[in-house]
C-alpha cells in the first residue's frame, strides 16, 4: 500500500508500543475511544478488541473504506473524516460520556489537533497521543527550563500531562525523521479553580511568550500595558520585575493576570 507522507502517513511497526499505547487508556471496556488517523488499523485492531466501542476518523479516502473491511466489527465505525472538523461534543452526547482519544497523530496538523482537543476538554475524560519527541518536551516542560512556553501552558490549562514512552524512526514505516513520543493527558480544565476565563487567560499567555527571551515586563509593554501597571502587578504577583515568562508557573501566570486586570 502506498504511504501519503503530505498526510503525515508513517504507520506503526512496532507491536509492544501498540499494546503500551492501549494499555496506556487504561481500562477501557466500557469506553468509547476516538482514534485520530487509524492508517492502516495498527492500533484500532487492539482497540476493537478491549474498547466498549471505537470512533476511528481517517482523513484518506483510499485508506479508509479499506479500513472498514479490514476491522469488519459493528463495535467499531470508520469516519472518511477531517479530525479538525469532528464534533467532539456530539459524538459524547451520543454515546452518553466523555470520550477517550488515542492516535499516532499526523505530525503536520500536530498543534490545530491539540488545540482541537482542548476546546473540547469538556467531552474528554483522557487521551494518548504520539507526537514528534520535540513536541513532547515543549507539552510536559517545566517552568525554567529551554522547551516551556505558550503550548506548555495552554495544553496543562486543560489538565495534567505525562510523558510515557519514546520510539526510534525505525518503529515505523515508512521512518519518519524525528523520535516520537507517546504522552498522556487526562482532562481536568484548571480555569475555575484559578479563577481566570478561558480566552482571555489564552490570550494572555500568548502576550506574555510573544518575544522569547525578553522579559516579562518587555512582553507587557509590547502588548500596550504601562509601565505603572506592569510594576505594581508584578509585585503584587510576587514576580521579580526582571523575570522572564519562561519561568513563571501557571499559577504565577494566572496571579499576574488577575492583577493585571484590576
Ligand atoms: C502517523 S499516521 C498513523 C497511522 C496509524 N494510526 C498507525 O499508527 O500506523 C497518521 C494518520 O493520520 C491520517 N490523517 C492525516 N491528516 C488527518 C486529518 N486531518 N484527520 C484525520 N486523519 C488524518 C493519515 O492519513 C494517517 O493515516
Amino acid at each position: 500500500m502506498s504511504q501519503k507522507p503530505k498526510l503525515g502517513q508513517n504507520f506503526l511497526r512496532d507491536q509492544t508500543a501498540i499494546r503500551r499505547i492501549v494499555a496506556a487508556l487504561g481500562d477501557i471496556s466500557a469506553q468509547t475511544v476516538v482514534e485520530i488517523g487509524p492508517g492502516q488499523g495498527a492500533i484500532t485492531g487492539q482497540l476493537a478488541a478491549q474498547a466498549g466501542r471505537v470512533i476511528a476518523l481517517e482523513l484518506d479516502r483510499e485508506l479508509a473504506p479499506r479500513l472498514h473491511a479490514f476491522l469488519g466489527s459493528d463495535r467499531v465505525t470508520v469516519l472518511e473524516q477531517d479530525v479538525l472538523q469532528f464534533d467532539f461534543a456530539s459524538a459524547a452526547a451520543e454515546a452518553r460520556q466523555k470520550l477517550a482519544v488515542v492516535g499516532n497523530l499526523p505530525y503536520y496538523i500536530t498543534s490545530p489537533i491539540l488545540l482541537r482537543l482542548a476546546e473540547s476538554a469538556a467531552s474528554l475524560n483522557r487521551a494518548v497521543l504520539m507526537v514528534q519527541r520535540e513536541v513532547a518536551d515543549r507539552i510536559v516542560a517545566d517552568p525554567g527550563s529551554r522547551d516551556y512556553g505558550l503550548l506548555t501552558v495552554t495544553v496543562q490549562m486543560y489538565g495534567p500531562v505525562e510523558r510515557l514512552f519514546t520510539l526510534p524512526p525505525g518503529a515505523f514505516s515508512p521512518p519518519p525523521e524525528v523520535h516520537s513520543t507517546v504522552f498522556r493527558w487526562r482532562f481536568a480544565p484548571r480555569f475555575n479553580e484559578l479563577g481566570v476565563e478561558e480566552a482571555p487567560f489564552l490570550s494572555f499567555a500568548r502576550q506574555v511568550f510573544a518575544l522569547k527571551r525578553k522579559t516579562l515586563a518587555n512582553n507587557l509593554r509590547a502588548a500596550s500595558y504601562s509601565p505603572d501597571t506592569i510594576q505594581t502587578a508584578l509585585c503584587n504577583a510576587g514576580i521579580p520585575p526582571q523575570a522572564r515568562a519562561e519561568e513563571l508557573s501557571i499559577e504565577a501566570l494566572a496571579r499576574l493576570f488577575l492583577e493585571l486586570r484590576k
